[in-house]
């Protein structure tokens, strides 16, 4: 156990003052920086990820997508950060693409003639995107991600690359790239009709660029549940985030691993893969610890991972 989270052990939580374990926590852990990015953790072992360009209404730029790729890649290596949970500051959860960073890039391809030349720079600019949001399925941890007001166009894309998504009642989604003359690149058309299962109004949604409401997006089942307010939301997805941070790390991270890779594979593929996956970590002190606390009806903690 580390320096830290020993000396973290004697306090009581419930002694303490509302904000003040999330201060702390965030002020003894280290937490990575981002320019577009806010990173706290509010309990052991949850970390906060906050997209913060609040300004520009949460609009993907050129450092945003780098940011959310070297943040879920170092969280994943983390081992003091168990689950995540992914929201946004100011008015709205994001607006999408920053329609001046993409002016850009397309003019960067202008300086060149050949459609082999131009298209280089645009598969460049994909790959990078795409990577972005890609991070938050590779990341080994649980995303649980809490929407609020306008989530459009990337933030689409976004929140289909999390494990768990939740909204506000005023919250409204849009597959908006048909509006700028574009088919969705980053995982949008890949993953919302896996999330919904519906791809009749996955198409319609996408084909259309309409509105989904909060209420319909919960009938539809893209969010699981949809809260009153932004506050509400966030207290209890941190609530859900501390029970997934007290389960085995072992145990949810390889549930993690292992429904990733089933998601588009056959059902043996999935199973050798789980197989292989559980000859080691049948193998770990966790299961032991785990099976003991159960038959014992007691609480058990577990290394991190
Ligand atoms: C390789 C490619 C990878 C990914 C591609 C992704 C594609 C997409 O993301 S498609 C989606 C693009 N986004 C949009 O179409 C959103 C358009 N905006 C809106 O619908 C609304 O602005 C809103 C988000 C619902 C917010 O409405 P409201 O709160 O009423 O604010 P507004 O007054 O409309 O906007 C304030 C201000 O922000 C500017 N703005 C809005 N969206 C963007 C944007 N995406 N990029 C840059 N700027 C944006 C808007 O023009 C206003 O500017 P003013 O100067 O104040 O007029």
């Amino acid at each position: 156990m580390s320096l830290v989270a020993k000396s973290l052990v004697f306090l009581n939580p419930a002694k303490l003052a509302p904000g003040i374990l999330s201060r702390l926590y965030s002020s003894k852990i280290e937490v990575p920086q981002f320019e577009t990015l806010a990173v706290s953790v509010p309990s052991k072992n949850v970390f906060h990820v906050e997209i913060n360009r609040p300004k520009q209404l949460n609009t993907f730029n050129g450092a945003m997508w780098k940011d959310f790729y070297d943040c879920f890649m170092s969280l994943n290596n983390n081992p003091e950060c168990r689950v995540i949970v992914l929201s946004a500051r100011g008015k709205h959860f994001t607006a999408g693409i920053d329609f001046n960073s993409l002016l850009e890039e397309e003019s960067k391809a202008q300086e060149y003639d050949d459609v082999a030349r131009k298209s280089r720079i645009f598969q460049s600019l994909i790959t990078y995107c795409q990577n972005g949001i890609s991070a938050l399925e590779d990341c080994v941890k649980p995303v649980l991600s809490v929407v609020h007001n306008a989530c459009i166009g990337a933030g689409v894309d976004l929140i289909t690359a999390a494990d768990m998504r939740y909204c506000t009642e005023e919250a409204f989604f849009q597959v908006k790239e048909v509006d700028l003359g574009l088919a969705a690149d980053v995982g949008s058309l890949q993953r919302l009709p896996k999330v919904i299962g519906n791809t009749s109004t996955v198409r319609e949604l996408c084909f259309t660029a309409r509105r989904l409401e909060a209420k319909e997006a919960l009938e539809l089942g893209l969010v699981s549940k949809v809260f009153p307010d932004k506050d509400t939301a966030i207290q209890k997805i941190l609530e859900i985030a501390q029970t997934i941070a007290s389960k085995s790390p072992v145990a949810v991270q390889m549930t993690k691993k292992s429904m990733v890779y089933s998601q588009s594979r056959p059902n043996e593929d999935g199973l050798e893969h789980i197989k292989l996956i559980n000859q080691m970590m049948l193998q770990s002190e966790d299961l032991r610890k785990a099976a003991m606390a159960q038959a014992t009806k007691t609480v058990t903690e577990f290394d991190n991972l």
